[in-house]
């Protein structure tokens, strides 16, 4: 039997195909991780959404370990390369671009597995944690996207994905790939992501707050939060009461520190405008 770098070789020739950078096409060669990735995954007990099924070959395997697979997929040059390897499959193919899919339509419970375009997964991400319709989401990123979405406080990989990350869900870094593991090669080493929503919902103000505390991430908490408007005397005041030094910086604070200063801030910000 040929190799899954030999399958993706072939398949490629003979459809006249070359992998097209502004996709992020860099597929999967090595099946010992294709394997990895599904038992990750596994029990399948929702729906299984993946973004990029690319040549079809993690879609296959799903399908095969018996999910119900709906794949969504940008480039519609890899249609019949995809009708070829998915063919008899229970799999729902989808030509559009993933950002712009109805994820809020999803069923609730529902399962991401994929080998992620590199240029879309945070973005990506953040909206489907921000769903709530996802039971867990598998996945592959680029190491140091992986190293920010499981990040604690104080470390220089901690900043917004972490909390966004922390906020919704328990996050875990499996294992990481060599640039190797994939044609063509990556020039970074990849990691699997699998995130565990704890049913928490989006909270937009507290966000914005986090947004603005990282947005100038060498000033201290209190100058970056006046940066963005928060008024500085009620910054002080707030830091003060939390017990947290006026020179704190965003790094040192963890989500229930965050959270707080949130709480802390609206209150302050309420009884001045009364
Ligand atoms: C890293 S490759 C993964 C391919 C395949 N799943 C594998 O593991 O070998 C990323 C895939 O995402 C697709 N893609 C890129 N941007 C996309 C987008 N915005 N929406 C949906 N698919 C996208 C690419 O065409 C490509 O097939």
């Amino acid at each position: 039997m040929p190799s899954l770098r030999e399958e993706v070789r072939t398949l490629l020739h003979r459809h006249g195909l070359k992998a097209d950078k502004r996709f992020g096409q860099n597929f999967l060669v090595e099946e010992a991780y294709l394997k990895r990735i599904v038992e990750a995954a596994q029990p399948f007990t929702g729906p299984v959404y993946e973004v990029g099924p690319g040549l079809g070959f993690l879609t296959r395997a799903l399908a095969q370990a018996g999910a119900r697979v709906t794949a969504i997929e940008k480039d519609l040059r890899l249609k019949p390369v995809l009708e070829e390897t998915l063919a008899g499959l229970p799999v729902e193919l989808r030509f559009q671009d993933a950002l712009r899919f109805p994820w809020r339509e999803v069923p609730e419970g529902s399962l991401l597995v994929a080998n992620l375009p590199y240029n879309i997964a945070t973005p990506l991400v953040t909206e489907l944690l921000k769903t709530g319709r996802f039971a867990k989401l598998v996945f592959l990123v680029q190491k140091e996207v992986a190293e920010r979405m499981v990040a604690r406080p104080g470390t220089p990989a901690y900043g917004l994905l972490s909390l966004r990350v922390a906020h919704h869900a328990h996050g875990e870094r499996l294992f990481d790939l060599p640039p190797g593991a994939f044609f063509p090669p990556p020039k970074v080493f990849s990691s699997l992501v699998r995130l565990t929503p704890t049913g928490q919902g989006d909270e937009p103000g507290l966000f914005q707050l986090i947004e603005a505390a990282f947005a100038h991430r060498r000033k201290t908490l209190k100058n970056a939060l006046e940066r963005a408007g928060y008024p500085r005397e009620a910054v002080l005041r707030a830091l003060k009461e939390l017990g947290l030094p006026e020179e704190v910086r965003a790094e040192a604070l963890d989500l229930a520190a965050f959270r707080a200063l949130w709480e802390t801030l609206h209150r302050s910000v309420e009884v001045e405008n009364r």
